[in-house]
């Protein structure tokens, strides 16, 4: 890529998060990921070139000196900040304008300050021998995949029902999805096959913003309309026909529905619970922590043959879940930390540097994440400590993993895997035909300090709000799919939630 050459023409739409937006290049297998700013600040830039490449820069540095070495470097893809030209920056942000998705039109891309992250294209890797079959790619953003332990939670509530099936009560009454998710991240995280499977079943059911599939690059299912259902299953059976017709199937061209749903999820279980082997990472071992089930999982216990032992220690979902269980103490643990760790800052505004609230992610960061008393004692080294590490697991509670799949054959055998990708290759030999994988972390951006008093703030809303609901809902009845609140009760829903 010739940075003063760079035509937009060469390059599309891909997708966008909250905070940024990425496009493809039509050939390449490398994205751009831009900043976004709200639509409001479209006129002035919020903040200058500078702050906008240490922003970018901050990213990279998160990615690769902190996440890398807590999930495992297989996994992680930090990319490099590139400078590009205003012009090809401006004529990119018209050219994709019209594909953006409604609801995310309340942020508009950065066009001032040329900064951008390039990165490998996870959902189109390019393989040493080409294979004329697409890849498939399964994006899944499985968020919080434990119940809180710590002793600061004041909600009995916390401990049994977990944070996303809570979250979905809030999302519905607030208008953000129409129907609640059936997903639930401890089914996923569970490393039980049949929770697993019915994890993903629910994600296909309701993708929300937790599942988008690609072939070739390409999205082809999603929810990216917000509240318009724009995902067909129907659709997406027709693409995955192809990759999962073998054998008899083959021979008889004809699969059931349900059968080729089954493979395809069976694929992406093995993927998910298969190791890749070498380094693995940092994290401290929690595997025992906490309950393992959540009580509003649809997912019947009885079909639990053999239990739940969790995943495999070398997974992805392994490495996801125990660097997001660096938030030992919960938000109502962590925020009384957040407060004296902010009254220093008040009263010493110089030591934000020192104690890099705001980076630079080096290693002198890493050893402040590690280097922690392990009880409070008052200091404020534990309460720095504590809230880089709970930074750090919310950036892994946010994250998405990405899984991408080629059918392999023969001859691709001796191959040398999904080159421009660091992680692991292998083949998943189990009933569907095998294919070549690989498996990595996305969106591994770091949290601002800042954000934790809206953390706490939305933790008490997720909390009442589910409360109030599932005491709506008659005793004993499965969560129904359609909001409970009325517009009314919606207004009144915030007079329940406490101000911090
Ligand atoms: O707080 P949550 O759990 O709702 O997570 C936010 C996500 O909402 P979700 O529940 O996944 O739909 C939210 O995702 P969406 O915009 O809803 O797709 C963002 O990922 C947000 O992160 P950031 O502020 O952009 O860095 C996420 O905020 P952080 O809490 O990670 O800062
Ligand atoms: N390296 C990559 N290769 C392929 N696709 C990518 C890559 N990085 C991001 N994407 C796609 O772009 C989308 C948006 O990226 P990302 O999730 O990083 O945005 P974000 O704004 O940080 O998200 P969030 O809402 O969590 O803050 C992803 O969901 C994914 O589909």
């Amino acid at each position: 890529m010739e940075l003063d050459k760079m035509d937009e023409n060469e390059w599309r739409y891909h997708g966008e998060g909250n905070k940024s937006l990425v496009v493809s290049h039509v050939q390449l297998s490398i994205v751009l990921r831009l900043l976004k700013y709200p639509a409001e600040d479209s006129e002035n830039p919020p903040q200058t070139v500078e702050q906008a490449f240490r922003q970018v820069q901050n990213i990279v540095d998160f990615s690769s000196n902190v996440m890398s070495c807590l999930l495992g470097e297989k996994f992680v893809h930090s990319g490099e900040v590139v400078k590009l030209p205003l012009e090809f920056v401006r004529q990119l942000s018209i050219k994709v304008q019209h594909q953006r998705p409604a609801w995310r039109c309340d942020k508009v891309m950065d066009i001032y300050s040329g900064c951008a992250l390039c990165l490998p294209n996870l959902t189109s890797p390019t393989l040493h021998q080409p294979t004329h079959t697409p890849t498939l790619c399964i994006e899944i953003k499985p968020k919080c995949g434990f119940l809180p332990y710590s002793k600061h939670v004041s909600q009995d509530i916390k401990t049994k029902v977990c944070r996303f099936c809570m979250h979905q009560h809030y999302k519905v009454a607030m208008g953000t999805w129409k129907r609640r998710s059936r997903y639930c991240p401890l089914d996923l995280f569970s490393g039980n096959r049949q929770r697993m499977h019915f994890a993903i079943r629910q994600l296909i059911d309701e993708p929300q913003n937790n599942l988008k599939i690609f072939k070739g690059g390409r999205c082809i299912f999603s929810s990216m309309d917000g509240i318009e259902d724009s995902m067909d299953l129907n659709s997406l059976l027709h693409h995955l026909r192809p990759y999962f017709q073998y054998g008899n199937n083959r021979i008889n061209s004809h699969m059931t529905s349900k059968a080729l749903l089954t493979d395809f999820i069976q694929v992406v279980v093995n993927a998910l619970l298969s190791a890749g082997g070498g380094d693995g990472g940092v994290g401290m071992d929690r595997r025992g922590e906490g309950r393992s089930f959540c009580e509003a999982s649809p997912f019947n216990k009885e079909r639990t043959r053999h239990g739940s032992q969790g995943s495999p220690s070398d997974s992805v979902l392994y490495r996801v879940r125990q660097t997001q269980m660096l938030d030992t103490l919960d938000i109502e643990g962590l925020y009384p930390l957040y407060r004296r760790v902010e009254q220093h800052l008040r009263d010493f505004p110089k030591e934000r540097t020192r104690l890099q609230m705001d980076g630079p992610y080096n290693e002198a960061f890493l050893e402040k994440l590690h280097k922690c008393p392990s009880e409070d004692d008052g200091s404020l080294e534990y309460a720095v400590s504590k809230v880089h590490q709970y930074r750090v697991a919310m950036t892994a509670k946010d994250s998405q993993i990405m899984v991408a799949l080629v059918p392999s054959c023969e001859e691709e055998e001796d191959d040398e895997g999904l080159p421009g990708q660091r992680q692991h290759r292998d083949f998943l030999s189990s009933r569907p035909p095998a294919f070549s994988y690989s498996v990595s972390i996305l969106d591994l951006d770091p949290k601002p300090f800042d954000n934790i008093p809206r953390q706490l703030r939305l933790d008490q809303n997720i909390v009442s709000c589910y409360l109030r609901s599932s005491c709506a809902l008659p005793k004993g009845a499965l969560p129904s799919h359609s909001g409970i609140f009325t517009a009314a009760e919606r207004e009144d829903c915030t007079l329940l939630f406490h101000p911090v």
